[in-house]
């Protein structure tokens, strides 16, 4: 989760989003254009992990249109376009413990191993990143020692941005059209998403209350697809701050759903985003809402098996791609799901949906484990009872979903996966980019 203020800025970005809906696919999201390349053209290049970057890279193509640059993320870039290009701009996230976004694993070694002459390129390198991190901005910064090692001149020293601040963003746009000649785009307004229904999903638990809460757009319905985010802003103690929650529904559902955790201090004092959502907002007020492409947890293929595993609110992010799957039918793969919650008794959450999605021809196969049971158990205990259908499906092209808490979580996944896969299987799903995160 994210906290921002909602200024001019977060509109602009929010508005590449709006304009990634039509216009932005996850590989190549402006076609280059016809016939030899000019030797001028700019290149926009992007690396993200959950969309910021993805999203600022669009906005500063829109912003920079008069140059028609081309925008690409980075692990679809060659040494040779590189190589040929006068002006670059990379945007580029950092993500795990200074690790390269998913997508992009590998990219960096693959152009540093072709040893390109970049002494013709001119760049700008604005790394995204969390100073709460011990490696921040790693991967930008890394990236930029490979620009100048292979010859290659900075336009402006590098902008390094903590947790997508508005301001340092605003501040990008503005020296970034004094170099090439361009105002910043005007801002644009947020749309108010209307909520109009929330639902207790797991009363009794012994865990925090879940919701799941249902919000329509004033305007049209956007285009969205599994994977991705919804931001809301809301009201907070020192003005307005934004919340990132997984989108559980597609458009076709006609409504926006979130399921959220009511976070309670030792107090009880309920959190400030999620007390806000489940406690404050009435069935019919309205919030801003912009969506937001998440690409590194968007489904390549629908034929190929999915793994999905992720405990808690983390369902959202999983029951989009389960309904993305069953409205793909007869042509979807199989997919195993793999939940930890606390209680048998409450949280099996979501099981009735469930259950009508096999009875439509999904093939899903459903494990739960619950930490407050007779025998406790976990997630990563699901995965090691299951290692050997798990290493069959990522033989046969699977791809693996995590949605979920990354403390007491993530990582015991992680390793229970790596040790389950064993080393060879786990380098090919990681270099394959066959491991889709979404954890917070
Ligand atoms: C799981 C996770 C790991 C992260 N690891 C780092 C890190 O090691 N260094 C850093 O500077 N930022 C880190 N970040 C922060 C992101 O770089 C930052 O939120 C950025 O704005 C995300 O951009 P994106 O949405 O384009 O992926 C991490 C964020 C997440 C969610």
């Amino acid at each position: 989760m994210m906290m921002l203020s909602p200024d001019p800025w977060s509109w602009l970005m929010a508005g590449a989003t709006a304009f990634g809906w039509a216009g932005l696919s996850w590989h190549c999201l402006r076609p280059p254009r016809a016939g030899p390349r000019h030797e001028a053209d700019l290149l926009i290049l992007w690396a993200s992990q959950s969309g910021t970057a993805a999203g600022l890279a669009g906005a500063l193509a829109e912003q920079l249109s008069a140059l028609s640059p081309r925008l690409l993320p980075l692990d679809q870039l060659s040494a040779t376009d590189l190589q040929r290009a006068r002006r670059a701009v990379f945007v580029i996230a950092t993500t795990g413990a200074g690790e390269a976004p998913d997508h992009t694993s590998g990219a960096l070694e693959r152009l540093q191993k072709a040893v390109p002459d970049l002494t013709q390129l001119s760049y700008a390198l604005l790394a995204l990143g969390d100073r709460r991190y011990a490696d921040f901005c790693g991967f930008g910064r890394r990236l930029e020692v490979f620009l100048r090692n292979h010859g290659a001149r900075d336009l402006l020293p590098r902008a390094e941005i903590d947790r997508a601040c508005p301001a340092a963003l605003a501040r990008i746009s503005r020296d970034l059209g004094k170099v090439f000649g361009a105002a910043p785009l005007p801002p644009q307004q947020p749309s108010r998403w209307r909520l109009i229904a929330r639902r207790h999903i797991n009363p009794g638990s012994p865990g925090g209350a879940l919701y799941a809460l249902r919000f329509q757009p004033e305007a049209m319905m956007p285009d969205w697809q599994a994977g991705d985010i919804a931001r809301l802003t809301l009201p907070g103690e020192a003005g307005p701050v934004a919340r990132d929650y997984s989108l559980a529904s597609l458009p076709e559902a006609g409504w926006a759903e979130l399921i959220l955790r009511q976070v309670r201090d030792a107090q009880g004092r309920t959190g400030q985003g999620s007390g806000y959502l489940t406690r404050q907002l009435a069935i019919g007020d309205t919030v801003p809402l912009q969506l937001r492409a998440n690409p590194g947890f968007r489904a390549r293929d629908h034929a190929a098996p999915m793994i999905l595993i992720g405990n808690g609110s983390g369902m959202a992010g999983l029951l989009s791609h389960l309904r993305a799957r069953a409205a793909a039918l007869p042509a979807a793969g199989t997919c195993r799901l793999f939940f930890g919650e606390r209680s048998p008794a409450h949280d099996r959450i979501f099981a009735d949906e469930l259950a009508s999605l096999q009875a439509c021809g999904l093939s899903l196969q459903i494990e739960r484990a619950f930490s407050r049971a007779e025998t406790p158990r976990y997630v990563q205990d699901l995965l090691h009872n299951h290692a050997a259908s798990l290493r069959e499906d990522v033989k046969g092209g699977g791809h693996i979903f995590l949605c979920g808490r990354r403390e007491g979580m993530a990582g015991a996944v992680l390793a229970c996966l790596r040790a389950g896969l064993g080393e060879d299987l786990w380098q090919k799903l990681r270099t394959e980019n066959r491991l889709h995160q979404d954890v917070y």
